[in-house]
C-alpha cells in the first residue's frame, strides 16, 4: 500500500483537474488561508476502532480523521471502505498508515488498539498484552501531538489510561478512558426500558472500574429531573434492594454476553467515544462518567488510581470532577474498586 493513502489525491495520474474545471473569479482577493482543521487520529482498526471511526465521520466531528494499525491490509481495505462513502457523508479527508507520522498534529488521539476478550474472559486479563502493546503507540502519539488529548478505550481501560498518562507525560487533563461511559450507558437504557421512557430522560451514573467491580450510583438517579429513589420512597412504592442490584449486575454482564453473541462489543462504544469526543472538540462541558486521576476524590487514596468519576469535560480534556451524591456505601464501593485497579497497576513498576 501507499505509505500515507489519503482521499485528497485527486485525478487520474495525479492531473490537476481543478484548474480545467474551476475559474478564479475576477479580482478576487488572495486566497484566505483556510481555518485550521480538527483532526482526530485512531489508532486500531479493529470492530471498536472501526466503529469509533464511522460515528466519528456520520456526525461530522473531525475533518480528518487519521487512522494507525499494525495491520497494512486491514488499514487500506478500512479506509477505502469508508472513502467510497464519500457521496452520502461530510467531507472529511482520511490518512491510513502504519507509520505514526500521519497522526501529527491531532486534536484528539483515540486509542482501541490491543488485544480483546475471548468468550467468557475478564477485561483485567489482557492487561501484559496490552501494556506491550501501548509502549509502542503512546510515545510516538505523544511526541507527534504534544498538545492533543488522549483518549483510551482498549481494555482494561481504567489500567491503561495510567499507563498512557505515564507513558506520555502528558498532563493529567490531557489523557483520560472511555471508562464507565458505557456501562452508564448500558444502565440508563436497562432503567428506561424499565419505565419505558426515553434513555435521555435517565440520569445515572456507574462509576468506579469499567468492569466487574464497578459501582452503581442509585442514591442519585434522576428521570426526568425527579430523583428517582425518594420518589419511590414518598410514593411508599415499595423496590427490592435486590432488584436493584439485579439491573446493575445486568449491566456488568453486558458486554461478557454480547462477546458471547457475536464475538466483540462495537456499536455502543463507538456511540460512547464519538459522544466524548464531540463534549471534549466542541468544548460542551458536559459531565461524563470516564476514567480520570481518582486520587483524592471521594476518598480514594493510596496512589495514583485512575477509575471513573463523573467528570467535567471540555475542549481542555479534563476540567474538574463532579461532586455528586454518594452513600457510605456507594463511596465504601468504590474505594474497594480502586483497590482493585490500584493492585493491578503497582504491578507494572511503571
Ligand atoms: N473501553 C471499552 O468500553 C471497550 C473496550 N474495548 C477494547 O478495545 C480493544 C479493541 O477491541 P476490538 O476492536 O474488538 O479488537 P480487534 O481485534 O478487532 O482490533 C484490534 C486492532 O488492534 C490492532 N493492533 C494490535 N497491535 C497493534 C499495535 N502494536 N499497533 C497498532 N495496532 C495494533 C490489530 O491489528 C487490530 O486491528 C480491546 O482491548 C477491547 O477489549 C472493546 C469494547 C469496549
Ligand atoms: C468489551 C467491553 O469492555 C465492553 O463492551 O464493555
Amino acid at each position: 500500500m501507499k505509505k500515507n493513502a489519503s482521499s485528497s489525491s485527486f485525478g487520474p495520474g495525479g492531473l490537476d483537474l481543478t484548474s480545467a474545471f474551476f475559474k478564479p473569479i475576477l479580482n478576487s482577493d488572495p486566497p484566505i488561508p483556510s481555518n485550521r482543521c480538527t483532526k482526530i487520529s485512531v489508532v486500531g482498526v479493529g470492530n471498536v476502532g472501526m466503529a469509533i471511526a464511522q460515528t466519528i465521520l456520520t456526525q461530522d466531528l473531525a475533518d480528518e480523521i487519521a487512522l494507525v494499525d499494525a495491520n497494512p491490509d486491514k488499514l487500506r481495505g478500512e479506509m477505502l471502505d469508508l472513502q467510497h462513502a464519500a457521496a452520502f457523508l461530510p467531507r472529511t479527508r482520511f490518512t491510513a498508515s502504519v507509520d505514526y507520522n500521519i497522526t501529527a498534529g491531532s486534536d484528539l488521539c483515540i486509542v482501541t488498539a490491543g488485544a480483546r476478550q475471548n468468550p467468557g474472559e475478564s477485561r483485567l486479563n489482557l492487561l501484559q498484552r496490552n501494556v506491550a502493546i501501548f509502549r509502542q503507540i503512546i510515545p510516538p502519539l505523544a511526541k507527534l501531538s504534544p498538545n492533543s488529548i488522549l483518549l483510551i478505550v482498549s481494555n482494561p481501560v481504567d489500567v491503561l489510561t495510567y499507563v498512557a498518562w505515564k507513558l506520555s507525560g502528558f498532563p493529567v487533563n490531557r489523557v483520560l478512558g472511555s471508562g464507565t461511559n458505557l456501562d452508564s450507558s448500558r444502565f440508563r437504557f436497562l432503567i428506561a426500558d424499565h419505565l419505558d421512557v426515553n434513555a435521555q430522560d435517565v440520569q445515572a451514573f456507574i462509576v468506579g472500574e469499567h468492569g466487574d467491580s464497578s459501582v452503581a450510583l442509585w442514591s442519585s438517579i434522576s428521570v426526568g429531573g425527579i430523583p428517582l429513589l425518594s420518589f419511590l420512597e414518598k410514593q411508599q412504592i415499595a423496590y427490592e434492594k435486590q432488584n436493584l442490584e439485579d439491573i446493575h449486575q445486568t449491566v456488568v454482564g453486558s458486554a461478557y454476553e454480547v462477546i458471547k453473541l457475536k464475538g466483540y462489543t462495537s456499536w455502543a462504544i463507538g456511540y460512547s467515544v464519538a459522544n466524548l469526543a464531540r463534549t471534549i472538540l466542541r468544548d460542551q462541558r458536559k459531565i461524563h462518567p470516564v476514567t480520570v486521576l481518582a486520587r483524592g476524590f471521594y476518598g480514594v487514596e493510596g496512589g495514583d488510581v485512575f477509575l471513573s468519576l463523573p467528570a467535567l469535560l471540555g475542549r481542555n480534556g479534563v476540567v474538574a470532577v463532579t461532586n455528586v451524591h454518594m452513600t457510605d456505601e456507594e463511596a465504601e464501593k468504590l474505594q474497594k474498586s480502586a483497590k482493585t485497579i490500584l493492585e493491578m497497576q503497582s504491578q507494572l513498576g511503571l
